[in-house]
This record gives C-alpha cells, structure tokens and sequence, in this order.
C-alpha cells in the first residue's frame, strides 16, 4: 500500500525547508494532496521550438537563440537588454529586475531557450521577463513532452517552483495514494473518469488533448473534478440546511420607534428592492429556526442598509448582532457607517480585527460578554474562540466567499455563555455578496437555500459612462483626468495583475504612480497595493476618502467594496486580462454619488476577438446580472474564471456559469450518495471545502 499522500506534508518536498512549507501551508498547501488539488490556471505549448522569422505579437512560445549582445540601459528605467538571433531572424529580451549572474550569463555566443510572450518592442519583436535557460552547446536539446501548466501563485513563489512542486507530488500519485472517493457506480452512471486519471492527465496534458477544450475548463477530466466539488459543495449545503432546521433559534422583531429613529439617521428612502428583502428577511427571522439567507446585491444596490435593518431587529428583541468582513478595509468602512447610523439611537457598535491587541482588545471582548456592545464589526478575529458574545442573535457575513466551511461551523457553534437558555440557541446568518448570478441559477446552486435579490439601485445614479481607448492614447487619458480633478473629482488609476508576478504587479502600480505624479504635479497622487502593511493601506484609503488624495492608484486589492461616493473616474489598465465579474466589481465603485462617472477601459493593442466582445459589454451595460450572463458566453480560452468566488463557498475548480449543465446530475448524485453511500458524505466535505479560504488581509 502507498502512503496516502495526505499524510504526506509539503516540508518532505525537495527544495522546501520549513520557512518555505510554511509559506506553501499558509496559501492552503499542507501536503502532497492539496498539491494535486492545486490545478492549472491555463496550459502552454512549449513542446515545440518556433524560429524567430515566424513570430508575430501576441504569440506564447518558446525560441530557442543565440545570444549577439546584452547591454544594461538607462532609459526610463534601468533594464537589461539582450539581442539574441537565430538562423530566422533577431528579436530582444527585456528584463527589468536582474541579477549579475544573469548579466553574466548573457555573454555573446551564449545559447538560450526562453519561453514568453511576444510583443512590438522599440527595435522589433521582443520578450519582457521571458522564462529562459542557458543550452550547453554539447547538451542535446530536447523540447517539453507535454503541454506546460501554469498554476496560481502565492507571493514568494514563482512558477518554475511551483511546478516542481506539483511534478513531485504527481511521482507519487497512483490510485492508492490517493482515494476516489465517487463510487464506481457512480463514475459509470455519470460516464466520468476516474480521479487518478483525470489528475494525472491535467498536471501533465499531451499534446494531441483536446487544447481547446482543456484551456476552456471543458475537457472530461476537470469537468470530472467540476463535478465532485460542485456534488461536495451541494453536499455541505444540505448537510447545514439540516441541521439549521433543527436548531432553534430567537425570535426576531422590530421596534418601530426604533425603526423610525434609524430611518430619520438613514436619511433616504429603502428602495422597492431593498424593502422586499427586508420583509423576507423579517419573515425568516420570526420562525424561530435560523435563518440561512443568501443576499445578491449588485454592485452599490445599497446592501449594508439592509445588513443595518436587519441588525436592528436583533437589537430591538434585546439581542446582539455581528458584521464580518474580509478585509479591514471593509470592516472598518462598516464600523465607521454603522457608528453614523447607530450611535445617535444610543446603540454601542464595536470593532475588531486581527491588528487589535492587547488591553484594547481585552476591554472589547469585555464589553462583549457583558454585553454592553449591541453590535459588533469586525474581520476574522471575531471566529477567534475567546470572541464571546453574551446573547448573539444574529450574524451578517459580507462578501461570504472568502470564509472556509469551518469558520461558518464556528460561526453557527459561536461560544455564548455555556448552560444559559442561550447556549441552545443558534444565531441567525444573513450571507451578503456582490457578485450577481442569474436566480435561477443560485437556487440550482445553493441548494434551495433561501435567496434575495437586491435587483434594482438607488434613485439618482447616472450610469457610468464606459468607454475603451487603446494604451498607445495614454496621454489623452492622463489629460482628461487632469481637468477632471481640477473640477474637484477624485479618479482611481487600476493596474491590473499579472497573475504570474506579484513584484511585477507592484512595480507596475509604483511606476504608474511615478508617471501619474510627474504628469501631474498639482495632483495628489498615492498608492495603494498588496504589498503594503494593512496599516499603510487603511492610511492610504483614508487619506483618499477623506479627499485629501486625487488620484488614487491601486492593483485591484480595492476590488471589493470600497465606498468613496466622490470618486468619479475610473481607469483601468489592461482590462483585457480580467474577467467580466471582476471588471464590473471594479466599476462599481465609481457612479456611488450623483455625479456623472467614467470608466476608461485602458487596454493594450492588439485586442483578441473575446477581449474586444468583453468590453463591448462593459461599454454596453451597468447591469451585473446581464454581463454575469454574458460573461460565459464570450469568454475565451484560458480565461479567468467569473464565479469561482461566488456566493456561499469559494470553488477551486468549478464554475457555476461554465457548470451550470452539471448542477441538476450533482443534485441527482448527491440524494445517491445520502442513500447509498453515507460514508462518503464527510470525506467529500472535507476534501473540497476543508480548508478556509487565506484571509486576504487588504
Ligand atoms: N435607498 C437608497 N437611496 C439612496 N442611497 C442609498 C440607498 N441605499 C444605499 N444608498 C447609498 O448607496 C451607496 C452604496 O451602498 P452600499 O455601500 O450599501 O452598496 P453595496 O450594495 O454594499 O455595494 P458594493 O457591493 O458595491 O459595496 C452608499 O453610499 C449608500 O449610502
């Protein structure tokens, strides 16, 4: 019998001492296992060596060349520049970040076979940051056998590592060190292969596979893996349907002079919508069972009032309530709306997050268990088990996704005072998200768990203006935004990721800031991105909320969330590499005020035919449900998936939209399993939603 590769952790890997296994846990990669679990994001052909004569911009491959001349330059920036030729034609290597050694290696007459993309450079074709390695003239020079995976990266970690990594793991992997855990039965009913198989096949794809299916996420072997995620997702749901409704739980009402003294705070009138889901949630909330319900919000339909009413009947029935956000950006955004709204009504709102030590912290949790706070907002650290409410009644997670199936299980078991009539109560859970899916879809999805829709946005918004202009116009860009902070507007300045190199991802961001401060020396220009300290950051949106800041340059850390109603103007570089999902979270924190808003999609010439179809959408429409529908239809290969982080779990490799044909057999296999085989209900939970999301710290 093999070892089960479960047991196997990371810190045996070759190249892993204990700083880096750490690293690689951190990120969710503890074992061998979770190495395998750890698909590819996309595949490149590097199986064969193309000449230089026959490339064109726009194209991945690898060359294989001679190297005529390296040169470090000081242009705009010190880059080294390498010339190397085949028997084809000449093209340039640019690397921004080098060492000595790698000058070193760069002599004349050296020979390198690099992997990149091929771009117009100042003097021809050329490649930024190609991977690349040098050929020893006696070596023989054999191409990859098969199709090269690119997986996604924690920071710390490069590619080339991370595929060594997951090529030891596969060594390993043989149906023993790895159990299936869908029954044979199963597998031929559904005509689907076996797991061994199908990992084998997408950590190390032949080139004669399907290409096109597999860069689409619809080759047999993912949907394989799409299946089982979605039947153990499907799974979960139903397992906490269940025992929500055996559990008992307050009853919830409200007090109307306290409802009309926090309409007056509010200070405008619920829409239709907003008044809709507050009925439903009002109706859950007086069952006595807890309420499980899922709210889909398009971007700036005006959630957080709704969370804030919701929380009202838990304080007007003399209970507590508790906001989570992802991120301390988020959480402290809430703290600070919900002290406006809360604290003239005489209410005690309390904070906490991971960066809250010591005696503070102390104090709060305190006045906790005392109950002296009536509502409570915070990040993650409220799951810490020394966080004790004295009487909770009810729990609003935002932005659900980034918590794992053990932290809603510690949210439900939420410590209130042991042998109370409290204790056998269970809070109530409003779940919030962003990102809209069609309900059709969510109630397939989500297991007939109860959803509201918040399908309609607040009275006054002008659409934003969208437009797509090609990076080559930059300047005129950077004119415009110019006289728009002269008329008092605040901008942000997206770079988006380069999903392989985080360094490159702030570096880019630090040289936009640089370009945007010099072309514009009477603007306040600063930075925001995921290398900084929370602390730096949350000074950072501060400054730019309290308008002290004009233009706001960001990576898309802000995604989520951010309400800055004076921000007006939106550019977004590269749009072309993001998703329609995400592209529409990120417009959607402009257009938050009554002040017309642009976007401008800044994107780099030549567009593909997918990328020109994605932002005729965003020039097209606002409405998140219509381009959540779309986004499957004109999505291209290898594209970043829209709904891995939708809704109620986050999905490693499943795709509600890409999936949703598999929703009705994964309900059909899932009443199978409950039937037939029980045992496999806990080890499927386990294997796919085990794990919290990591924190994203932003
Ligand atoms: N009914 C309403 N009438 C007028 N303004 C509203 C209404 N509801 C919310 N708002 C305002 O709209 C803005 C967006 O609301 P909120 O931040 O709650 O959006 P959201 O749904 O959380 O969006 P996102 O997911 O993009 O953060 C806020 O400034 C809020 O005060």
């Amino acid at each position: 019998m093999s070892q089960p590769l479960s047991s196997m952790p990371v810190s045996q890997l070759k190249g892993v001492g204990p700083q880096l296994a750490q690293k690689l846990s951190d990120y969710g990669l503890s074992n061998y296992e979770d190495l395998l679990f750890h698909l590819p994001l996309r595949y490149q052909d590097r199986t064969r060596i193309h000449p230089i004569g026959s490339l064109s911009p726009g194209m991945d491959v690898v060359i294989e060349a001679e190297v005529v001349l390296a040169d470090v330059v000081m242009r705009r920036r010190r880059s080294l520049l390498c010339k190397v030729r085949d028997g084809s034609g000449f093209m340039t290597l640019r690397f921004f970040h080098f060492s000595g050694a790698q000058k070193n290696q760069m002599t004349p007459g050296a020979k390198l076979r690099c992997y990149g993309s091929v771009r117009p450079g100042p003097n021809g074709l050329e490649m930024v940051h190609p991977e690349y390695q040098v050929v020893k003239s006696d070596q023989t020079t054999e191409t990859e056998q098969h199709l090269t995976p690119i997986y996604p990266l924690t920071e710390g970690i490069q590619q080339p590592r991370m595929r060594s990594f997951c090529e030891q793991a596969l060594k390993r992997l043989n149906p023993y060190s790895i159990l299936d855990y869908l029954p044979p039965e199963l597998l031929e009913h559904w005509g689907l292969p076996t797991l061994h198989d199908s990992l084998r096949l997408l950590h190390a794809p032949l080139p004669d596979v399907d290409q096109t299916a597999i860069q689409e996420g619809m080759h047999p072997s993912q949907r394989r893996l799409a299946f089982e995620e979605l039947l153990a997702q499907h799974l979960s749901l139903l397992r906490l349907r269940h025992k929500t409704q055996q559990d008992r739980a307050q009853l919830l009402t409200i007090n109307p002079e306290l409802q009309s003294q926090f309409m007056t705070q509010l200070g405008f009138q619920l829409t239709h919508a907003q008044a809709r889901v507050i009925s439903e949630v009002a109706a859950d909330l007086s069952k006595g069972h807890p309420m499980l319900r899922l709210v889909q919000g398009d971007v700036g339909s005006g959630k957080t009032a709704v969370a804030a009413l919701a929380m009202l009947y838990a304080i007007s029935s003399g209970q507590q309530a508790a906001i989570m956000a992802p991120t301390e950006i988020l959480a402290e955004q809430h703290y600070q709306q919900f002290c406006q709204w809360f604290e003239p009504l005489g209410l005690k709102v309390g904070w906490l997050a991971g960066k809250v030590k010591g005696k503070k912290r102390d104090k709060i949790l305190e006045s906790l268990l005392a109950g002296d706070i009536d509502i409570m907002v915070g990040t993650h650290a409220l799951f810490q088990p020394d966080v004790i409410f004295d009487r909770l009644a009810l729990v609003v997670i935002d932005e659900q996704h980034r918590f794992g199936v053990d932290q809603r299980m510690a949210l439900r078991d939420k410590g209130m005072v042991e042998g109370s009539e409290q204790a056998t109560l269970r809070p109530h859970q409003l779940v919030m998200t962003a990102t809209p899916i069609p309900r059709t879809l969510a109630m397939a999805a989500y297991a007939d768990l109860d959803v509201s829709v918040i399908d309609e946005l607040p009275p006054g918004r002008t659409p934003v203006e969208t437009v797509a202009i090609s990076d080559q116009r930059r300047d005129q860009v950077i004119e415009r935004l110019r006289q728009s902070c002269r008329e008092g507007r605040q901008a942000y300045w997206v770079c988006t990721l380069i999903e392989e190199n985080e360094e490159m991802d702030a570096q880019a961001a630090q040289d936009a800031a640089e370009l945007l401060q010099n072309s514009l020396p009477d603007t306040k220009v600063a930075l925001v991105h995921g290398k900084m300290k929370p602390k730096e950051k949350a000074a950072v949106m501060a400054a730019f909320k309290g308008g002290d800041i004009q233009v706001l340059v960001a990576t898309t850390v802000i995604e989520v969330g951010v309400n800055v109603p004076n921000a007006s103007v939106m550019v977004i570089e590269n749009p072309e590499r993001l998703g329609l999902a995400q592209l529409h979270q990120l417009r959607g924190r402009v257009g938050r005020g009554a002040t017309e808003s642009f976007c401008v999609l800044l994107y780099h010439a030549p567009l593909s035919r997918f990328g020109k179809a994605r932002l005729q959408v965003m020039r097209e429409t606002n409405d998140g449900f219509v381009i959540a529908e779309k986004d499957l239809e004109i999505r291209g290969p290898g594209e970043v998936m829209g709904t891995r982080q939708t809704g109620l779990v986050s999905m490693r490799v499943a795709d509600l939209l890409r999936d949703k044909d598999m929703l009705g057999d994964v309900k059909q296999a899932a009443e199978w399993i409950i039937r037939h085989r029980p045992d496999r209900i806990e080890l499927l939970i386990r294997r796919w939603l085990g794990h919290g999301e990591k924190y994203a710290e932003v």
